[in-house]
């Protein structure tokens, strides 16, 4: 049976991170599912009891399979499972083994609370490579990925790569049809397959048909911290006090002063597009960038991204009784590069004055709303109103639908 999105197997000993990557990847893949095993295995009680000694489920393989058959042969899923040698070759276009230090393990697994003979048997299971040798005794050799999950940088890059992998095309007809994978790509990851022979499988058996019922909640707030984080790139140091003033403590606000080209002629969304897409592929990861434009009714919206010193706005207007105008914000964020940026966009409608109150930022004394300039009010009251301000709460309540979906 053809499908049109893989089959992912993200595996790995408990503790390295199998939840947060495929959550981030289901997220950011559109059509794939993450499907947790541990959940399957507790909502429709595919297991055959409960280990006291390691407090874990013991998981009935065959009624697993036959649950999620249907759903697996569809396509789309990514299979968040601490073991990966029962799922059908057929069904499987990728495993990816996510490796961790031995020392970042037992931190990561005594904050879990095992109980000491669990925690031991997962730390031997991590440093002798078990999952990866199931892995390759199980699959294809090159389908099979072995991937570093230390800190969040390694999961980021990690999901990155594997997005990058995931061509559309048709998988599971024949062998290597749905190949992801080059040798070449994971030259600086190759897995060196030790001696069968020594292959401890048997004696920690258990290790891979329990399942630890403590995983995704820590994972899912390691995921919610990771991000309530942006990365503003700007080179306005205004701009960035009123961003950090309002997201934080929110949301987290890293920043870059870099100095981005901005493409002329074009809309307002087309600059941000393009802003956001450049510092995207500066920095390499997560960006947040802004540009703000004030568009004259009298003038069609001019002069829009083509904003001049504040003496050169009131003169446009000045053969014009109409001084209304929109002070327009347009943030853009994106994932990193190739992610197609998100837009956010906030409007303050009031008029063009001659200047009042301090010239500290831009063409703040000659906007007025309400009665004041912006240069007139206070940071908070400006804060509060602020085209900057409303296009930021747009932003904020995308990342909550983020952490809740
Ligand atoms: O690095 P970036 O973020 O692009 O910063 P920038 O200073 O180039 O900013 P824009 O192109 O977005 O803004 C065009 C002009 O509008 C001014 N400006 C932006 N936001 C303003 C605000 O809230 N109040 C007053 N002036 C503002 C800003 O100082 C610039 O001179
Ligand atoms: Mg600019």
């Amino acid at each position: 049976m053809s499908r049109s999105l893989p089959n992912i197997i993200i595996t790995g000993t408990p503790g390295v991170g199998k939840t947060l990557h495929c959550e981030l990847l289901a997220e950011r893949v559109p059509g794939m599912k993450h499907l947790s095993v541990n959940d399957v295995v507790k909502e429709k009680e595919c297991h055959e009891g409960y280990d006291e000694e390691f407090q874990s489920w013991i998981v009935d393989e065959d009624k697993l399979l036959d649950t999620i058959e249907e759903q697996v042969k569809a396509g789309g899923c990514i299979i968040d499972w601490h073991a990966c040698d029962l799922f059908p070759k057929s069904w499987i276009d990728l495993v990816v083994v996510l490796r961790v230090d031995h020392t970042t393990l037992y931190d990561r697994l005594k904050a879990r609370n095992y109980p000491e003979n669990k925690l031991q048997e997962n730390l031997d299971s991590e440093i002798m490579e078990v999952l990866l040798q199931e892995a390759r005794d199980s699959y294809d050799e090159e389908i099979v990925v072995e991937l570093q999950s230390n800190d969040t940088e390694d999961m980021e890059s990690n999901v990155d790569r594997i997005e990058a992998w995931i061509p559309q095309r048709n998988y599971g007809e024949g062998p290597g049809s749905g190949r992801i994978v080059k040798e070449d790509d994971y030259s600086d990851n190759k897995i060196d397959i030790s001696n069968n022979e020594q292959n401890p499988k048997p004696s920690l058996w258990r290790v891979l048909n329990v399942i630890s019922n403590t995983v995704p909640r820590k994972a899912l707030k390691m995921a919610h911290d990771i991000r309530q984080q942006v990365n503003f790139i700007t080179g306005n140091k205004n701009k960035l006090t009123e961003v950090k003033a309002i997201l934080e403590p929110a949301i987290q606000v890293d920043s870059r002063a870099l100095d981005l080209i901005e493409v002329q002629a074009a809309t307002m969304e087309e600059v941000t597009i393009d802003k956001c897409r450049r510092a995207a592929d500066l920095v390499m990861g997560p960006v947040l960038v802004e540009d703000t434009c004030l568009c004259f009714d009298a003038l069609n919206d001019l002069p829009g991204p083509y904003i001049l010193g504040h003496d050169g706005l009131n003169k446009l207007l000045a053969g014009h009784e109409d001084k209304s105008a929109k002070a327009v914000c347009t943030f853009a964020y994106s994932a990193g590069p190739g992610h197609e940026p998100i837009l956010f966009q906030g409007i303050t409608e009031g008029k063009i004055v001659p200047a009042r109150g301090p010239a500290n930022f831009g063409w703040d004394p000659i906007f007025e709303y309400e009665g004041k300039t912006y240069a007139e009010m206070t940071k908070e009251e400006k804060n509060k109103i602020s085209h900057r301000f409303k296009a930021l709460q747009k932003l904020q309540a995308w990342f909550k639908l983020q952490l809740t979906t």
